[in-house]
């Protein structure tokens, strides 16, 4: 896969040139090489440059123009320095122009995307950082999309116009599952690789509201429970940087929490298999086909009442390098369906078993307290037990508070404000 030719020239008697090129590595790594041409005819020489740039020019689905925003506070605060040393080398020598943007704040890159960022003179948008980062630009990206189009976002039905912009992700982040996820590796230079060469992607991107207010969109995990009590916990210590996943981990696990509600959905059509069927995610490309609207009856909504210590919704495997194969190893990319992973009350043990299955062979889902759907939409309503103090027996009852903690979902590593949601 050749990037370009770099230079011409003269060596004694004889012309050479080198050309850059894509080699695969091991561990779906991609490294870059040059291979050098010599020749004694200097004419035949600038003829390969001519041709070889010609063939080049044709592959429209390159970038010529990108928008880079890095993030450097995000993972081990080296987006800057990871950028600069590993990726706009690979971006000058493929001859890309790029507009470099260092966010000063939290929702910089987001507020530019929606409000001041000229879009028509970019191919692609790059986020340097980890999912958060990925999540500003996407947001921003959609939102502007949708504004531009004027789609209301509120609306849960409102089809939304997809975005004509590609995004690429550098990893420099804490986790970087979504780079891991769609990539196969958290490593710069691959991931600056492939967006030199145009590789893409496409991705399912799940919106989340409550009655009829927009939270968010997710294209990674929707957690409840667990999930999102880690993320909770953890924010509280971002100062400790990556570690606060563990600690929040250990803390989340060792208090053993459960919380009850109502989770309904629409199941997948039959057509795209299961997440416990063993087929692996090959999508490149979604086809009209898979986003066909389907049957939305109400009839066929499932309805499970329970407690649950976790309420899982994987639009990815979410694949990382501490669980190579993920919350769900089989769930597809872009198939227009999330996997919802139900795990119910158990002992801490259980639980602890169903955790070390994603770190190792093992099925996670094969466990009498776990469920796993293959969903189109679903909702989740809390179970509001209501506290009703002893002077008030008299009145009517009144909701003065909550005798149970609702928890929080964590939407692609964000905190929504609300626990009652609709999923599409
Ligand atoms: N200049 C900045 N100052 C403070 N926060 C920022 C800045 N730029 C971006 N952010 C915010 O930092 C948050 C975390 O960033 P990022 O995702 O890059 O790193 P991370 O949290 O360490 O990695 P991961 O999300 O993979 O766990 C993002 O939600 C983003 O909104």
């Amino acid at each position: 896969c050749l990037i370009r030719w770099s230079m011409g020239m003269i060596k004694a008697s004889f012309v050479s040139d080198f050309f850059s090129y894509v080699r695969r590595t091991q561990q779906h790594q991609w490294r870059c090489s040059e291979v050098t041409f010599h020749c004694d005819n200097q004419a035949l020489c600038e003829e390969w440059v001519q041709v070889t740039n010609e063939q080049l020019s044709l592959l429209t689905n390159r970038p010529k123009s990108l928008l880079v925003y890095i993030n450097p506070f995000g993972g081990k605060r080296r987006g800057k320095r990871i950028y600069e040393q590993k990726v706009a080398p690979i971006f000058r020598l493929a001859g890309i122009a790029t507009t470099v943007i260092v966010t000063e704040r939290a929702n910089h890159a987001e507020d530019h995307l929606k409000t001041e960022a000229n879009l028509d003179k970019y191919d692609g948008v790059v986020c340097v950082g980890g999912d958060g980062m990925f999540s500003e630009v996407l947001h921003g990206l959609v939102a502007r999309t949708q504004n531009d189009h004027g789609v209301d976002q509120n609306q849960p039905d409102a089809e939304l116009v997809p975005c004509s912009l590609r995004i690429g992700i550098i990893p420099a982040g804490s986790t970087d599952c979504i780079c891991f996820a769609t990539v196969g590796t958290n490593d710069p230079v691959t991931s600056a690789l492939h967006i030199v060469v145009g590789d893409s992607q496409p991705m399912d991107v799940c919106s989340v509201h409550h009655n009829d207010v927009f939270l968010r969109y997710s294209v990674s995990l929707l957690g409840y429970g667990f999930y999102g009590d880690v993320l909770s916990d953890s924010e509280r210590n971002r100062w400790l940087g990556p570690a606060r996943y563990d600690l929040a981990g250990v803390k989340t696990f060792l208090s053993h929490n459960y919380y009850e509600g109502t989770v309904t959905f629409l199941p997948a059509e039959d057509d795209v298999g299961n997440p416990r069927d063993k087929l692996q995610c090959r999508s490149s490309d979604v086809s009209e086909e898979k986003e066909k609207p389907g049957k939305d009856d109400s009839s066929d909504w499932n309805e499970i009442h329970g407690k649950f210590i976790a309420i899982n919704a994987a639009n990815m495997s979410c694949a990382c390098p501490r669980s190579p194969k993920g919350l769900s190893p089989f769930a597809h990319l872009a198939d227009g369906n999330a996997d919802l992973i139900l795990v119910r009350n158990c002992s801490r043990l259980d639980f602890f078993k169903h955790l070390l299955r994603h770190t190792n062979k093992d099925d996670q889902f094969d466990h009498p307290f776990v469920e796993v759907h293959r969903v189109r939409k679903f909702r989740f309503e809390p179970e509001r037990h209501i506290l009703v103090s002893l002077e008030d027996l008299s009145e009517p009852a009144t909701k003065t508070g909550y005798s149970t903690p609702l928890g929080s979902w964590s939407c692609d590593g964000e905190i929504l404000p609300e626990v009652a949601i609709q999923v599409r």
